[in-house]
């Protein structure tokens, strides 16, 4: 697929869903301008060759685990919060390689997640009404109205936020972080916590075997370490996105270069719509976000629309239903798409479709729900034949309390002691590995058994 320069400016004539409400467009132009000259935060050359991983992925070669906040912040760029979230997404993925034999494609949903669609235009507290919060790279999220007011100059702190965080997160991988030694030792740990159940343990003995195994052979395995690693994030603020998108002489083609893979949201797929159109224009793998109002017909025109030449690894569809709707929803999807013939990567976001709200008003999931939703997934594509590609997760490092229950064992009552997310509850570091060994059992028992 060749893409030209002026195709990535057709989405300007189209209604653009999501977008804040900025107060002065001039000053918009202002950033869009000094964006445009700004460098590229990601390279094309990277991009094609996360293309090549996501085909391993849609063709049943691969296991993508794509995870991070739910909402970045500013602030978080700091070299021990960056460490926390590789170190999380190392371990997930040492005992997802373990469990489906698949080597595994890590994306962080990180280095430029920040801007967030929201069911709501305004919140109301105490009679005031405000703005929505939208992510830092449009307002602020304390609910005043100088922090509420879209600032399109977030926009550049946005990019500045995104290269720092890159520049950690190439500085600890190319310092070897974490080896494979480092990550099984913190899995060691993890196991050993009492309640933690006994087919987790085995699953560990089973790494545990093959590093000695690999001693044995000569090989250090604190000298092993998977040297790839990839960013995305949602492509919601199309005046940002544009201004970083860059016309590619290697390849003729234009490529957004504020992350590796970018996706559609749920709110954002119209197939008439701004987002539709700019993925369309743009070469990098992308992704979109598949709730459950989405029909056949629909998800099939997105695939022809975004996919037009059948390209593996070019698009990547993540489902997003619900635990309790995924097992009738998503069957009838991935037959229509399996018999156009198209390959794409599925992948399933148990996160999106299993949120409520806790009595003490924070905005939580359950742990059962999350390993529900997963189970579901890997029982339908079993039904039907086809790959479960991969995990969407809103997920960090820390011991945060935004999720209940799993063996971390939050409970309604513990939210509020560290709920610190800017927008979507995560799993915490041990909610996440529990999930890891929990999906990792999927390989083995499709159908899954009872989630704890
Ligand atoms: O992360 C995704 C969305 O921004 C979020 O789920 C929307 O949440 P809201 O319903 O609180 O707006
Ligand atoms: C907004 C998000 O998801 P969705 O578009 O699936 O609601 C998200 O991933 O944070
Ligand atoms: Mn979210």
């Amino acid at each position: 697929m060749t893409t030209t320069m002026s195709d990535h400016h057709t989405w300007r004539s189209l209604p653009a869903a999501q977008q804040p409400d900025w107060p002065d467009p001039t000053a918009v132009e202002e950033v869009v301008a000094e964006l445009s000259g700004y460098p590229p935060l990601v390279s094309p050359r990277e991009c094609d060759r996360l293309r090549d991983r996501l085909a391993a992925v849609a063709s049943g070669n691969a296991f993508l685990l794509q995870g991070g906040d739910c909402a970045e912040t500013f602030t978080a760029s700091s070299a021990e919060a960056v460490r926390g979230k590789l170190r999380t997404l190392a371990q997930m993925a040492v005992v997802l390689a373990r469990g489906s034999g698949l080597p595994v494609v890590t994306v962080g949903r990180i280095a430029g997640q920040y801007g967030k669609p929201r069911s709501r235009p305004t919140e109301t507290q105490d009679g005031l009404t405000l703005p929505a919060y939208r992510g830092e790279a449009v307002n602020g999220a304390a609910f005043t109205p100088a922090d509420r007011a879209p600032d399109p100059r977030r926009m550049l702190r946005a990019y500045h936020a995104s290269a720092a965080t890159l520049d950690q997160l190439w500085r600890l991988i190319s310092q070897g972080y974490p080896n494979l030694g480092q990550v099984h030792g913190w899995t060691r740990e993890f196991v050993a916590r009492p309640e933690i159940a006994d087919r987790h343990r085995r699953l560990a003995g089973e790494i545990e075997s093959a590093l000695t195994f690999l001693r044995a052979y000569g090989a250090n395995p604190d000298e092993l370490r998977s040297a790839e690693f990839y960013t995305s994030h949602e492509a919601l603020l199309l005046h940002y996105e544009a201004a970083l998108t860059r016309f590619d002489p290697r390849t003729r083609a234009a490529y957004a270069t504020s992350g590796h893979l970018l996706w559609i949201g749920e709110r954002t797929r119209q197939l008439d719509g701004a987002h539709v159109a700019f993925a369309e224009s743009i070469r990098n793998p992308v992704a979109v976000k598949l709730g459950p109002a989405t029909t056949p017909d629909d998800a099939l025109t997105l695939v022809e629309r975004l996919n037009p030449d059948a390209e593996p690894g070019r698009l990547t569809l993540i489902t997003r239903m619900g635990a309790d709707r995924i097992r009738d929803v998503l069957p009838p999807l991935v037959e229509k798409v399996t018999a156009s013939g198209v390959p794409v990567a599925w992948v399933c976001d148990p996160m999106h479709g299993n949120t409520f709200t806790a009595p003490s008003g924070h905005k939580t999931r359950r742990f059962r729900d999350v390993a529900d939703e997963v189970t579901g997934f890997f029982a339908v594509h079993h039904m039907l034949g086809t790959h479960p590609g991969g995990l969407h997760l809103e997920v960090t490092g820390e011991d945060v309390t935004e999720c209940v229950g799993g063996c971390a064992a939050v409970s309604m009552a513990d939210l509020g002691k560290r709920y610190e997310t800017a927008c979507d509850p995560r799993l915490n570091h041990n909610q996440a590995l529990d999930l890891a060994f929990e999906v990792a059992g999927l390989f083995r028992e499709p159908s899954g058994r009872a989630a704890a």
